[in-house]
């Protein structure tokens, strides 16, 4: 069963402009990467706040586990965000104010898992993600690709069966942008999650297993 599929979907933004996804339906591949391409404005990014239970479809639903929950209460979504699902976003967006350690555990502690836990694997991610020795600074002392992996070492703490990612390469180098795909390729493929980047970037739909158009 796919751990990840829409039906009949559409989104309208309460504030008006046009339905979006046309009453989509599609089950993303686990163990895969899917790059979510089209135009600008076609709603890439909307989806994927869609498929990430922070937006409620206007027509259809989004499955977790075969699970209709798109329309659950916000508690439930809440509770299915926090165990199934991991996000990552164009600027990392990590809390300037904390380390990159405490970035990393939140989602953890959150979950309710010990602070010995939470601490253990953190630091055990952001080794295997090369950005270790990075742990007690701040985002603001690091690179934007070392921002980027810590982004994804967050995303993955929970061991999410999905990962949302909203360009991730966006504002990195080449160099930075083909490390942060190793490693979304990596959670997919070794450990059969599924994952979904909304971009533009043609090296990322290179790289990616499926491709769906908007
Ligand atoms: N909060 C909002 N309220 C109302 N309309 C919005 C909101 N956010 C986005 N939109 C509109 O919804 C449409 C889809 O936007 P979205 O950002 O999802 O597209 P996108 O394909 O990701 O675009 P881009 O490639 O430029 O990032 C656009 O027309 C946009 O103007």
């Amino acid at each position: 069963m796919s751990a990840l599929s829409v039906q009949g979907l559409a989104f309208t933004y309460t504030s008006g402009g046009d339905e979006l996804f046309d009453g989509l339906s599609h089950e993303f591949a686990p163990g895969k990467i899917t790059a979510v391409t089209g135009p600008s404005g076609r709603g890439k990014s909307t989806l994927l706040y869609v498929l990430g239970l922070m937006l409620t479809p206007s027509r259809g639903e989004v499955r977790i586990q075969g699970e209709a929950v798109s329309s659950a209460p916000d508690a439930a979504r809440s509770g299915i965000r926090a165990a199934m699902l991991g996000f990552v976003f164009q600027d990392a967006a990590l809390d300037p104010s904390r380390s990159v350690l405490d970035s990393v555990m939140e989602p953890s502690l959150y979950a309710g898992r010990t602070r010995r836990d939470s601490l253990e694997r953190a630091r055990q991610l952001l080794d295997e993600l090369g950005v270790g020795a990075r742990a007690d600074h701040r985002p603001g002392q690091i690179s934007g690709g070392q921002a980027q992996r810590v982004a994804v070492a967050r995303a993955l703490m929970n061991n999410p069966a999905v990962i949302l990612a909203d360009e991730p390469t966006g504002n990195l180098d080449p160099s930075n942008a083909e490390g942060v795909i190793d490693i979304l390729s990596k959670a997919a493929g070794s450990q059969q999650r599924t994952v979904v980047i909304a971009t533009h970037d043609p090296y990322v739909i290179r790289r990616s297993d499926e491709v769906l158009s908007l």
